[in-house]
């Protein structure tokens, strides 16, 4: 026995039978490519709405759905699971696991979650607060729960770990990892049996904070190899160094390995983390381990000394590519600093690299390492001094998938640009409970509330379809979008590429030249990667609608740039002879300003601002304008009364929804504070807002 099972096998010869949709990437490449070609360049113009299905949770969708024999496995926010008959979009069972509401704050990014594994007749998902379940995917009944959190990963002292990433199976195990680094955590992924839930292997992809063993497959190279390249008595040591494993756990069965994307450093200040000193491994690098045992084989470190929240847990591709005339088994990445790296997928080995965006940070890669030829300015932390890193914290390319096509050699990459201003915090590294802990001046990481400086950020906000050529290592053409966050893309053998576009429109783009060949307005920011399948020998493509994830939440009013979209929550899928018309109507209007409290105390908005943004702006938006997703609080009822305020962020009322309590964060005194300046933004802002929405849709479409 191999190892593989029934379902390993199937997912090995995906193509055999095209109509499914088994795994996150649909094959263990995860290329994203169906060889499904009904619906093509010649027809799609007549793809038609074939069914929706309206979810229970209005915020970000971030998920791929399974298909197996007819039936889709989509999770969605608030880690729920829906069987749905793939034909007709009815339900079929449903699986809530009750994630409590005050978890949603130990998450740097939205409840949201990007997807299920499917092995053996059961599903397999993580929930936000740490479980990884399995279901019987006929019958949608728990057969096993496990909580993926050890108590050693306290570690960080804040707990911060949330499970929001697609678990992945090799050879029976379940592979999973977390987040959490924005907070303190110790980055790992765990590997359960898929039939029992039993723990095999647990591998930590930073080290020991006293260089003690774990007890884990990861305990020799952290001692012998990863440790060095850490300060001991660096912040790492109290705040857990990061490294979480996020969202790409691929295994590839050529190579037999597990590929783990790791994540940033923890706090992302590399002079308080480390001291300045050292590569801090594994931050920012590809580890290959071995699925049986977990075992290190090899690792390719993309960010030395990562101060940029430069995660490398962006999406792992395998491809066999020709390169000087012999074909290479190879992994490509596009992770969030902006280069496309190829590597050998056996050995780890640095085959080339080259930016796939504009970036400020390094002038290039070292040819023969792959290491980043740094601009000694973005060394931001050693230098002392303000970095406006491009790409900035939100990557060249985040979660949303890329994929590839083999008919036209391109990778299409949802790629963008999005600025960050890094600024030390002053006076040495100080965390705050239940708060982003960054080692960054929070004050600063604002976009300030004047023309100029809001002008100047969003002439430089970026969204494309970007078509990247890996043999060439260049761009061969690009879609532009009206601006960054925007879904994943799919690629199929009928020379399609469908995305879902963060203003809301889901578009097919013929695979050679980025022709614009159908859209359909789906009526809220999309940033869930399509899929396709079979059902009834009838070609569907399907995606999850709903906007949402960080970059609604912390930019808040800027990402209206990307077009102004509220969140209504859904399935959506498409077939060439679909009947189900278009989408209900919604109010798209989102929170309307509402006249504030004329008074406010101009003594307690300062400390206001920075407690805000310290604790609220990273969900409700930087400097309180709404992104359309969670309620703008500049019109919020319960900042009329200061016993309504202190209830919900003192006492945490509506703790059910996913606002937890902070009273042991801040005193009545802070809170009250955030209150008054949240009253001198409504304020400032009331008349502007009402008059962005003096025009026919009545929607804000332009910045105010
Ligand atoms: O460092 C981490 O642990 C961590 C976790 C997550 C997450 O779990 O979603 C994100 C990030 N970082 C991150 O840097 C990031 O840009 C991001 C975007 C999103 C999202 O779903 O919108 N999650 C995350
Ligand atoms: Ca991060």
């Amino acid at each position: 026995d191999d190892g593989q099972g029934a379902t390993g096998e199937a997912i090995i010869h995906a193509d055999d039978h095209p109509g499914d949709w088994l795994t996150y990437g649909r094959t263990y490449s995860e290329q994203r490519y169906s060889p499904l070609d009904q619906i093509n360049r010649s027809n799609v113009g007549n793809l038609k709405l074939a069914w929706y299905l309206d979810l229970d949770t209005n915020r970000g969708q971030e998920g791929t759905p399974l298909v197996v024999d007819g039936v889709m496995y989509a999770t969605t926010n608030w880690s729920m699971m829906k069987a749905v008959d793939a034909a007709t979009g009815k339900l079929l069972w449903s699986y809530d696991p009750r994630v409590p509401g005050n978890i949603a704050d130990k998450g740097c990014c939205d409840t949201v979650n990007r997807g299920a594994a499917y092995w053996n007749g059961k599903v397999f998902f993580g929930t936000f607060d740490g479980r990884l379940i399995a279901l019987d995917a006929k019958t949608g009944k728990l057969v096993w729960s496990v909580n993926t959190i050890p108590p050693e990963a306290e570690l960080g002292k804040q707990r911060s770990y949330t499970v929001d990433g697609a678990p992945r199976v090799a050879k029976g195990r379940v592979i999973i990892g977390n987040g959490g680094s924005e907070f303190g955590a110790r980055g790992f992924v765990s590997a359960f049996d898929a039939e029992t839930g039993k723990l095999d292997w647990r591998f930590f992809t930073v080290p020991n904070p006293k260089n003690e063993p774990d007890h884990a497959a990861s305990d020799s190279v952290l001692m012998n190899k990863a440790y060095q390249t850490w300060s001991p008595t660096g912040a790492w040591t109290r705040q857990g160094g990061g490294g979480t494993v996020w969202d790409s756990i691929v295994y590839d069965p050529v190579s037999d390995l597990v590929y783990l994307g790791v994540g940033n450093g923890s706090p992302w200040n590399y002079k308080y983390r480390s001291e300045g000193k050292g590569d801090n491994l594994f931050l920012g690098s590809i580890v290959a381990l071995k699925p049986e045992t977990g075992e290190y084989v090899w690792h390719f470190q993309e960010t030395p000394m990562d101060q940029w929240d430069f995660t490398s847990v962006q999406q792992i591709m395998t491809l066999d590519l020709p390169i000087n005339g012999e074909t290479r088994h190879v992994i490509v990445h596009a992770p969030k600093n902006g280069f496309f790296y190829i590597i050998d997928a056996k050995t780890g080995e640095f085959i080339s690299g080259k930016n796939y965006v504009y970036v400020n940070w390094a002038s290039g890669l070292d040819p023969k390492t792959g290491r980043p030829i740094y601009n000694p300015d973005a060394l931001y932390t050693l230098t002392g001094k303000d970095w406006y890193g491009i790409p900035g914290d939100l990557g060249g390319h985040n979660f949303a998938a890329m994929a590839f096509s083999p008919k036209t050699g391109l990778v299409y990459i949802p790629a963008q640009q999005v600025p960050f201003l890094y600024t030390n915090q002053k006076g040495g590294f100080l965390p705050h409970p239940d708060s982003w802990n960054l080692g960054l001046d929070m004050n600063k990481v604002g976009i300030p509330d004047s023309p100029e400086a809001k002008q100047a950020f969003v002439k430089d906000l970026k969204g494309y379809l970007l078509a990247w050529d890996p043999q060439k290592q260049q761009e061969a053409w690009r879609v532009d979008h009206k601006g960054p966050w925007n879904g994943g893309i799919l690629a199929t053998g009928g020379d399609l590429l469908f995305q879902g576009l963060a203003n809301g429109e889901f578009h097919a783009y013929d695979a050679t030249n980025g022709s614009d060949l159908f859209h359909f307005a789906a009526d809220s920011g999309i940033i869930a990667p399509p899929v396709t399948y079979l059902a009834n020998g009838k070609q569907y493509v399907a995606v999850e609608v709903g906007w949402g994830g960080i970059y609604p939440f912390f930019l808040g009013g800027l990402a209206r740039t990307s077009g102004w979209t509220v969140n209504h929550s859904r399935i959506i899928a498409f077939s060439l002879d679909g009947k189900a018309g278009e989408l209900p109507k919604q109010n798209n209007e989102g929170f309307l300003p509402v006249k504030p409290p004329a008074q406010f105390d101009a003594a307690r908005t300062d400390n206001g601002y920075f407690q805000f943004q310290t604790y609220c702006a990273a969900c409700h938006g930087d400097n309180a304008e709404g992104g359309g997703v969670l309620p703008d609080l500049r019109w919020s009822g319960s900042i009329r009364h200061q016993d309504a305020f202190y209830n919900v962020v003192g006492r945490g009322a509506l703790t059910a929804y996913g606002m937890d309590r902070f009273d042991s964060n801040m005193n009545p005194n802070e809170i009250e504070d955030i209150r008054q300046f949240l009253i001198k933004r409504a304020n400032e802002t009331y008349q502007r807002e009402v008059d962005a929405r003096k025009n026919a849709a009545g929607i804000p479409e332009q910045l105010p």
